[in-house]
């Protein structure tokens, strides 16, 4: 197994190019957080050109946000670009439960098989075919309570598939891991899920297991969580003193981080 704090320092020797087509919500925030993460974002979805420039790009992320057919045609260019050139993709099913849409959209982009998907615990309920309490983008179900479902999706899908949540847990189907720490000022500033799936995109373009990828990911954001939620007054202030525990978090802090295997 590749450690966090090993995938840290390959991804920071690497500042990977990610391809992430993601909500209008979200584009600023996860531009950002990639940037002071030390990875570098490009922002690109239109068919026109998403395939194209998924072939340069390390890693391509794709998140249903804010949807509609044409950001779905980006999409499917951009995954075949992505999967032509042999570079790993990322799923966020934001919402994927809530309309024909993102249920019609969640089905397609799943046979397509993502390399990892990330999503909250009502998310995996619901792409495991199972009842969920989320409501919009947020969720209404525990981690704990997806553990089965995440284990199922990557069973069936050859995904890695990570649940986010009060804890984290990431899994291939065979083996599990869970990661604890962040900060319960998280889910109160929007897009936090979402660019932290442009983040698992950073850390999958440089560490070749993609499930120790998304630890060194998941890690990397609880770690930063953590460091951010110490002294701050609420989401304002919280959302920038993330950004920078995001460029302070080191090797040596990525060593305790509380990962543990399931
Ligand atoms: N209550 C919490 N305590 C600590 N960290 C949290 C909490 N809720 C979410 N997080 C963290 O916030 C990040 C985004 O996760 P999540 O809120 O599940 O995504 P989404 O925004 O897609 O619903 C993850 O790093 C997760 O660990
Ligand atoms: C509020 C909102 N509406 C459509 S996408 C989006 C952002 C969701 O972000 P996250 O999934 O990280 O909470
Ligand atoms: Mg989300």
């Amino acid at each position: 197994m590749t450690s966090p704090s090993r995938s840290l320092e390959a991804m920071r020797a690497g500042a990977p190019l990610v391809q992430c087509i993601t909500n209008y919500v979200a584009m600023n925030f996860a531009a950002n957080v990639l940037l002071a993460a030390g990875a570098a974002p490009a922002m690109v979805h239109d068919a026109e050109e998403s395939g194209e420039f998924a072939a340069v790009a390390g890693a391509l992320t794709v998140n249903i946000g804010t949807l509609s057919p044409r950001w779905v045609a980006g999409m499917v260019e951009a995954i075949d670009g992505a999967t032509g050139a042999g570079k790993p993709w990322v799923l966020d099913p934001v919402a994927c439960f809530a309309t024909g849409l993102r249920r019609e959209t969640t089905t397609k982009l799943m046979q397509l098989r993502p390399t990892i998907v990330r999503g909250n615990a009502s998310e995996i309920l619901a792409i495991a075919g199972e009842s969920s309490s989320g409501q919009g983008v947020d969720a209404g179900d525990s981690v704990q309570a997806a553990e089965a479902a995440a284990r199922k999706v990557a069973q069936e899908a050859g995904s890695v598939v990570a649940v986010t949540g009060a804890v984290d847990f990431v899994t291939d189907g065979a083996r599990g891991v869970w990661i604890s720490g962040g900060s319960p000022l998280m889910p109160r500033v929007t897009a936090t899920g979402c660019a932290l799936t442009c983040l698992v995109g950073a850390y999958a373009a440089v560490v070749e297991d993609p499930l120790d990828a998304t630890v060194g990911a998941l890690a990397h954001f609880a770690v930063a969580g953590e460091m951010a939620g110490d002294g701050v007054s609420g989401p304002g202030s919280f959302s920038a003193a993330f950004l920078d525990a995001l460029m302070a978090v080191g090797p040596e802090s990525l060593g305790a981080a509380r990962v543990r295997a399931a």
